[in-house]
């Protein structure tokens, strides 16, 4: 098969996502694949960030980079501060023909929201405290409803404006605002149809996905908090930037219907289930090729692929071109076979090994036909919807996990 990185997005018709009880739901195949079959070819995330550090030195288009070498970059950035660096006009106009020149000015906006001086953290003890609570639920809640009675008080909001994001918060809030640019363009898109038709092939998609197929996706917002308390703190923060810069006011020139849907999307549930979709679901996008020293430059989230289970013998590799994602069968697929990636490199490991690995990284026990057939009938337990994202504000705790990730779904 010849692909082109302009060529749409595919999902072959034999691709059907079925509830399974011990692991989710997953892709089966209703008919027999050969190997090297493409199943899927995703042509861009729904919503992607690359990491502030990496910005100037990854072509913003095709995620291209060159070991921190920026020679190839001809493209500077597109707008003020809007960290948008690319290879040639060829990507440029790629870029611009999917996301329009409005979202240049937002992400110039939201970079203002950058601290220029990053200060470092110390949670660790909150962190401990916290992590003994036994209701985690009711501890994310309440730091939701706060942030819902502060967002009534307008005085308090006009003061949010001056609030700034640190590295790590203003990369996923860039994340965030990019999922419900989407929307917005979306829910324009429908508004254009006549009126009752209920769907349309021309309603915009982004990686062939909707809002809603985006919102679908397993939350792993309970198993990351737990993990990480302190990353609530953070949610609520780029919630409060967000909604302050981009939920009230509109600028008075302002004449797009686009802007002023985004306006109204800028809620906490909205907020939230961006935040929540990404532990668990998103790609890393890891330099290439992959090696033990490849640097994590950001995630993408695509909400198609997301429904891979992890299979410690997989039957389909995942392949990155740029910001496509591939997945090609590797072996024959029998008809009604279930059809799985690998998260992690852990196919050369043992049974207890494997399930400590994606236990620790990505908070699953393992119920793959592997595991159970090398693990009997003793092992299978209730599923239990888990998170799998390694934040990147948890690196130096779990960088080799990260490592491991490289090679995942929700990992590349
Ligand atoms: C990217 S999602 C895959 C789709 C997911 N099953 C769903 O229903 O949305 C990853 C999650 O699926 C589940 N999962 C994937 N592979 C699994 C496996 N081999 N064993 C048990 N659970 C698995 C875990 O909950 C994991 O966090």
């Amino acid at each position: 098969m010849f692909w082109t990185n302009d060529a749409p997005s595919y999902k072959h018709p034999a691709l059907e996502v079925k509830q399974t009880p011990f692991s989710g739901r997953t892709y089966h195949s209703n008919c027999a694949l050969t190997p090297g079959s493409c199943i899927l070819d995703i042509a861009t995330p729904y919503a992607d960030t690359i990491y502030k550090h990496f910005r100037t030195e990854v072509c913003a288009e095709c995620w291209r980079y060159d070991g921190g070498r920026r020679t190839f970059l001809t493209m500077r950035d597109l707008g003020e501060n809007a960290g948008l660096f690319f290879c040639n006009d060829q990507c440029k106009a790629s870029w611009l023909g999917r996301e329009g020149e409005e979202l240049v000015e937002l992400l110039s906006g939201l970079e203002t929201a950058r601290r220029r001086k990053q200060q470092g953290k110390d949670k660790q003890t909150d962190a401990q405290a916290i992590l003994k609570l036994e209701d985690i639920e009711q501890y994310i809640v309440g730091a939701w409803d706060v942030a819902r009675r502060d967002t009534m008080r307008v005085k308090l909001v006009r003061q949010w404006k001056t609030l700034q994001l640190d590295d790590f918060e203003a990369d996923i809030a860039r994340y965030v605002l990019i999922a419900l640019y989407h929307y917005a363009r979306e829910l324009d898109s429908q508004g254009l149809d006549a009126p009752g038709s209920c769907c349309s092939s021309s309603h915009v998609r982004f990686g062939m996905a909707s809002w809603d197929d985006f919102s679908a996706l397993q939350s792993g917002e309970q198993q990351q908090i737990s993990k990480f308390p302190e990353l609530v703190n953070d949610h609520v923060h780029i919630y409060q930037v967000l909604h302050s810069r981009f939920g009230t006011l509109l600028p008075p020139d302002c004449v797009s219907p686009t802007r002023k849907r985004l306006k109204e999307l800028i809620t906490i549930e909205n907020v939230r289930k961006a935040l929540s979709v990404d532990p668990g679901n998103s790609f890393g996008i890891w330099e290439v090729p992959i090696t033990e020293e490849s640097e994590g430059l950001g995630f993408g989230v695509y909400p198609i692929p997301s429904f891979f289970n992890h299979n410690c013998s997989p039957n389909v590799r995942k392949e990155r071109d740029g910001r496509r994602l591939r997945f090609v069968t590797t072996r024959d697929v029998a008809l009604g076979e279930e059809v799985c990636i690998s998260y992690g490199h852990v196919e050369a490991m043992g049974l207890e090994q494997r399930r400590k690995e994606l236990m620790d990284g990505w908070f699953f026990c393992c119920q793959c036909s592997q595991c159970m057939t090398e693990g009997g009938s003793t092992s299978p337990t209730r599923f239990v919807p888990v998170s799998l994202h390694i934040c990147p504000r948890a690196h130096n705790v779990l960088s080799g996990l990260q490592r491991l990730a490289a090679r995942c779904v929700p990992g590349t």
